[in-house]
């Protein structure tokens, strides 16, 4: 079988069209545009909430996206154990909806960063990331709200039921606080659900893929991905 990345789009995501672009021209799998005003999330497989500032960030990042019909859809899609990923603004949408645990705040350093950033694939063991081993990649960030926060006792489930996927480190693989972009608690850069079938992340794996940009890293998750689906 095949399988199918839907990549919504809400008003104001603005880099839906690179992850439609890196998988569907570069890694040429089966790719489709789901606008946020729809239910039906045309027989995907993997849906993708990509990066962006839906509804202008206005209130809080992801919050008003939360309450986009396609939510209702894509919540029990995951809900039943569907694969879905959201970047950046995805990520910070599925925080919103509940699907992952912790809030975003803003950068400590209050400003906008836009940069490569290395990442320590924290748990191996994922469907994202089995196929790429415990290893540092190089994807790019670029975002005012990356800040990830969750109280001690969150932190402490979501760290104890290897939920930490990936965290903010050296090109070495060190994680010190020297190497954090935007002040998350203890480096996390991205994580995952109880269940493992949600991921959030903050860096852009889109913007990684094709070997134009100069790095490839990030397709080695879309990859995982993919070779979970066909093996
Ligand atoms: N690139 C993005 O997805 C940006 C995310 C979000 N709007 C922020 O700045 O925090």
């Amino acid at each position: 079988m095949k399988p199918k990345f839907g990549v919504v789009v809400f008003p104001g995501s603005n880099c839906d069209y690179d992850a439609y672009y890196s998988l569907k021209k570069v890694l040429h799998y089966n790719t489709e545009f789901i606008w946020h005003k729809e239910k039906d999330l045309k027989g995907s497989d993997v849906i993708i909430l990509p990066g962006g500032f839906s509804y202008g960030d206005y209130l809080r990042t992801g919050a008003i996206a939360r309450f986009s019909p396609v939510m209702d859809s894509v919540f029990s899609f995951a809900e039943n154990g569907g694969i879905v990923i959201g970047i950046c603004n995805g990520f910070q949408i599925l925080l919103e909806i509940g699907l992952l645990p912790g809030v975003m705040l803003q950068n400590e350093s209050l400003k906008f960063v836009c940069k490569d950033q290395y990442l320590l694939v924290e748990n191996e063991s994922t469907i994202f990331t089995n196929k790429i081993g415990k290893k540092v990649i190089k994807i790019p960030i670029k975002h005012g709200e990356g800040n990830y926060y969750a109280d001690a006792e969150t932190l402490k489930e979501i760290e104890g039921n290897n939920q930490v996927i990936f965290k903010y480190s050296s090109k070495e693989g060190k994680v010190e606080k020297k190497f954090n972009p935007n002040g998350s608690l203890n480096n996390i850069a991205g994580i995952c659900n109880r269940k493992k079938n949600v991921m959030g992340l903050m860096p852009h794996p889109e913007n990684a893929c094709d070997p134009i940009l100069g790095k490839t890293d990030g397709a080695l998750i879309f990859k995982s991905v993919i070779e979970n689906f066909t093996n």
